[in-house]
């Protein structure tokens, strides 16, 4: 069921401006995916439909663009379970004093992920241990789960 993400922020458009270029999810990338990552309850949540250039095997969506999503899903994901963690409000921000960059990131390729359907991700918290931040992700196409990840992303210093 694709959730009403209308009333919601994404949380990459609280990046700071000068950090919103990122080629995945940078809201400044006119030539990006511009994937947007929104925080529901305990989970995260995104959207993304890929266009046929991405194409693997005909039918069938290229291996390097589902990690591409999936790692911006979890730095997204990340930063806003450390915001929940820290009561700090996407509702109210303008933009988070959090920032997270991907350390580690695993994908298992489970099914063949069809073009021409909407992608749903979702991130589950795994844990917080100090700057480090663990995500489980799954990519889901018709129902059916086609990958699944996991990040360890970093919180940046100040
Ligand atoms: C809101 C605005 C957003 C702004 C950001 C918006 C952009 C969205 C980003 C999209 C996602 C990307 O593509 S990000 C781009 C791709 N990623 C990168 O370029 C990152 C390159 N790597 C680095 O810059 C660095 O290695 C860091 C920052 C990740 C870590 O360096 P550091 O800060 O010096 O910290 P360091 O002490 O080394 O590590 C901290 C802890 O993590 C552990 N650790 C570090 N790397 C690993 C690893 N690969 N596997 C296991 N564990 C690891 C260490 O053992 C340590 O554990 P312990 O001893 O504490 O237990």
């Amino acid at each position: 069921m694709h959730i009403n993400t209308k009333n919601l922020k994404a949380i990459q458009d609280l990046y700071p401006d000068e950090l919103a270029h990122c080629y995945g999810c940078g809201k400044s990338n006119p030539d990006g995916f511009q994937l947007k990552t929104y925080l529901v309850g305990d989970e995260t949540i995104a959207y993304f439909t890929p266009q046929p250039k991405y194409t693997a095997l005909p039918g069938s969506v290229y291996g390097g663009l589902i990690a591409s999503i999936l790692d911006c899903h979890g730095t997204g994901s990340a930063a806003a379970f450390v915001c929940k963690n820290e009561h700090i409000s996407l509702v109210d921000a303008t933009t988070i004093p959090v920032r997270c960059v991907t350390a580690l990131l695993k994908i298992d390729f489970k099914n063949p992920t069809p073009m021409g359907v909407e992608l749903e991700l979702k991130g589950k918290l795994r844990s917080i241990e100090g700057r480090k931040i663990w995500v489980d992700m799954t990519l889901t196409a018709n129902g059916i789960i086609c990958a699944t990840g996991e990040i360890l992303a970093i919180r940046l210093k100040d």
